[in-house]
């Protein structure tokens, strides 16, 4: 593992970067403002269409209107800034261990990677005491409260973003509400994984977090303030060059990513995007990445409904579970490995 503290290089205190976390320069290709990266406020009326649209083609949008309240993004910002303020022995302490998802460490990508990212994140799976208690003795309770009441609020938007986009793909509320998977959804486990981008001396060389797709259906991400860093594949990936879009923090949003699974239920329709962090000369930025999947014995497949004679199921279907396992091997070429035979995806 690159955090075994043998190995462990300081990225809060580098004067430069090392050859260990020194990428090369492909992996920074085209980086270009787009103002068509689409903003849906989910509280406006007609926001049906314009969220569907945004994962037809970004796979990515902004959500607006979304009533998680300022002051909790401020105090989650907060909580996570005093524990990666920890030294790294005490963060430690909470170590991600093999086989489990819970815990401190690099981003859980790392290993399909020869180079290390300038990040760290804490994913907290289920209660968040598991970690707190491991780092702080009797001064975990605020975290706790403070990551609890943003896992409620992060459910019920995420409940919302679900069902929004469910009658997006044409399905009506009876139908939506009957989406295997999709009903299920209360008792799908929370994933809240807060990463940390410190300053870096020389941002052109490194990597905050390469490019990957998320696995789950949706990803809620709150990023802080300031310089940035995530960046999305904008549409018309395939025809030439990619091109890398800067998706910059704005205080009133979340950025929503659709992730594989929610690619497989829509039978191809919706993309899952493809997205990375770069790094900054000035900045520390903290994000805070809420993964919405199924409960883990539920399988997902094509939504039955957008079937017909002329579209055939393109996926098969696989639960989360399972998935990540495949991801584990195949990385990404995990999607392709579950695309059923001779069945293709009709662009829109
Ligand atoms: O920090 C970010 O903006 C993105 C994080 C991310 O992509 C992830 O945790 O999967
Ligand atoms: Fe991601």
């Amino acid at each position: 593992m690159p955090s075994l503290p043998n190995e462990h290089f300081d990225i809060y205190s580098a004067r430069n970067v090392p050859d260990s976390h020194s990428w090369p320069t492909e992996h920074h290709v085209t980086v270009a403002r787009d103002s068509s990266f689409p903003v849906v406020d989910i509280s406006a009326p007609g926001m049906v269409v314009a969220v569907g649209a945004a994962c037809r083609s970004w796979g990515a949008f902004y959500v607006t209107g979304h009533g998680v309240p300022e002051d909790l993004l401020r105090r989650v910002e907060a909580q996570a800034r005093r524990l990666f303020a920890l030294p790294h022995h005490r963060k430690l302490l909470a170590a991600r261990r093999s086989g489990s998802t819970s815990g401190y460490g690099p981003p859980p990508l790392s290993s399909f990677f020869p180079k290390l990212m300038w990040s760290e994140g804490f994913t907290l799976a289920g209660d968040p005491l598991d970690v707190a208690a491991k780092l702080w003795q009797d001064d975990h309770s605020l975290f706790c409260e403070v990551m609890e009441e943003y896992g409620k609020e992060m459910k019920k938007l995420a409940n919302r973003l679900m069902k929004v986009i469910l009658l997006s793909l044409g399905l009506d509320e009876e139908k939506a509400g009957r989406v295997g998977p999709v009903k299920e959804l209360t008792r799908a486990p929370s994933v809240l994984q807060l990463n940390s981008y410190p300053p870096c001396p020389e941002p052109d060389q490194a990597m905050g977090m390469a490019a990957h797709t998320d696995s789950g259906f949706l990803t809620v991400l709150h990023q802080s303030d300031g310089a940035g860093g995530l960046q999305v594949v904008g549409p018309g990936e395939g025809n030439g060059p990619v091109r890398w879009i800067a998706v910059p923090p704005r205080a009133d949003a979340f950025v929503v990513n659709v992730g594989d699974l929610f690619h497989i239920l829509s039978n191809g329709r919706f993309k899952s995007v493809r997205h990375r962090v770069v790094v900054n000369r000035g900045d520390h930025r903290v994000s805070a990445a809420y993964f919405i999947g199924p409960p883990a014995d539920v399988k997902v497949g094509p939504i039955r409904w957008l079937l017909g004679s002329d579209q055939g199921p393109v996926f098969r279907p696989v639960t989360w579970p399972e998935y990540l396992g495949i991801r584990a091997r195949l990385f990404d070429k995990a999607l392709d490995s579950v695309r059923l035979p001779g069945n293709r995806i009709d662009d829109d």
